[in-house]
């Protein structure tokens, strides 16, 4: 098993896939449904790492085989070295202790106050009433809702919801969070608070948190690793910077468009060509990160090149906490400009991407 470079090694790893394929009987068909096709990624240990695909891709599979909700069909998962597929039901039980899940319709009993929602998991393992208070009263002042002890799920918010479901996933010390579209059902600002508790669990407890989104923003916002799935194969993987800054896979790209900042605006494209014709000009996206974000770039583009340089759209962003600018702009292709653009991309060390031609 080879894993690229800016994955951990086995060793360093909280859930290693190792050449994972799943087949889904399909009824009244002849043949099998491939969801997960020969899937390797190392999980770092300490890390957020985010999946991200379209619907259908594969991503609820994925996660739902780390914790032996659905067994693999060949290939192995590995969580703390432990291979998933060769545990009896005592082992599944341990596991489940050990790897906390959260979903995005919250699961709480509807019948049980939130005390008796979080205190759950403690009472299925057996652990007495006086432990079970000592564990579940600071789990409820880490998500703020300490005072909601004795009110039952349909008195709270969403956002409220979820984080008696965080608390529930942690009441048993898991080492591992997965996260099934934790935020999907959350507003904006809602999700941000969520978001906010991750990182500070994930900072304070150490905990490692594996979550699936089709949401960017929760990906940009809270993730260090992201791995990208397309029908069932992982086509990009890397640190959320990386891959958001440099996308290489078509489907990394299209998920990126939606982005604030990505976007075109609707009239260049439309009109946007993939070949050049005489008298069009360049539209191209110029990415820049750490320093050179900070310079002048924009007065300096257009001495070095020349007046003729169109900004169309421009956005300053944080990726985990790192600045990065993107700039697209459009300029004559004849011979002469198209040197002088270059030579200033190159000068100034900006990564950048031809998106195409306008009349
Ligand atoms: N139990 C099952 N039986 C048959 N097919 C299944 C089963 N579970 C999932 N699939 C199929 O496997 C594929 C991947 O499904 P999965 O739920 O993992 O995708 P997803 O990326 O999580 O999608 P979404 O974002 O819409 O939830 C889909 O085509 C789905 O129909």
């Amino acid at each position: 098993m080879t894993f690229p470079s800016s994955e951990p090694s086995a060793g360093d790893a909280a859930v290693v896939f190792d050449g994972v394929s799943k087949r889904f009987a399909a009824s009244g068909e002849s043949g099998a449904f491939t969801a997960l096709n020969n899937v390797s990624l190392a999980v770092g240990r300490g890390s957020i790492t985010g999946i991200i695909g379209r619907s259908g891709a594969g991503k609820s599979t994925l996660i739902r085989l780390v914790n032996g909700l659905e067994k693999p069909s060949s290939g192995k998962v590995l969580v703390d070295a432990v291979d998933v597929g060769g545990l009896d039901e005592a082992g599944l039980r341990n596991l489940r202790r050990s790897v906390g899940m959260i979903f995005q319709h919250f699961n709480l009993l509807s019948s049980r106050t939130v005390f008796g929602n979080v205190a759950l998991p403690l009472e299925i393992a057996g652990v007495d009433r006086r432990a079970i208070e000592a564990r579940v009263r600071p789990l409820l002042d880490l998500v703020g809702l300490a005072d909601k002890h004795a009110r039952y799920p349909a008195e709270l918010s969403g956002g409220q919801k979820q984080r008696i479901g965080i608390a529930r996933a942690l009441a048993t010390e898991p080492k591992l969070l997965l996260s099934d579209e934790a935020t999907s059902a959350l507003d904006p600002e809602t999700t941000q608070s969520i978001l906010e508790l991750l990182k500070r669990i994930n900072a304070e407890l150490g905990l490692t948190v594996l979550l699936i989104t089709h949401e960017m923003e929760v990906v940009k916002a809270v993730t260090s690793d992201v791995a990208v799935i397309d029908k069932g194969e992982i086509v990009e993987r890397g640190h959320t910077f990386d891959v958001f800054t440099h996308p290489k896979h078509e489907t990394t790209r299209a998920l990126l468009s939606g982005l604030p900042g990505s976007k075109l605006p609707d009239a260049v494209a439309r009109g946007l060509r993939p070949a050049a014709s005489a008298g069009d000009r360049a539209v191209v996206r110029l990415t820049f990160f750490g320093a050179t974000a900070e310079r002048p770039l924009i007065s300096q583009l257009i001495k070095s090149v020349g007046a003729e340089v169109n900004i169309i759209a421009g956005t300053i962003d944080e990726i985990g906490g790192k600045p990065y600018g993107s700039l697209v702009v459009a300029y004559a292709t004849d011979a002469e400009t198209s040197g002088r653009a270059e030579r200033f991309f190159t000068e100034n060390g900006l990564v950048t991407e031809v998106l195409g031609y306008v009349a």
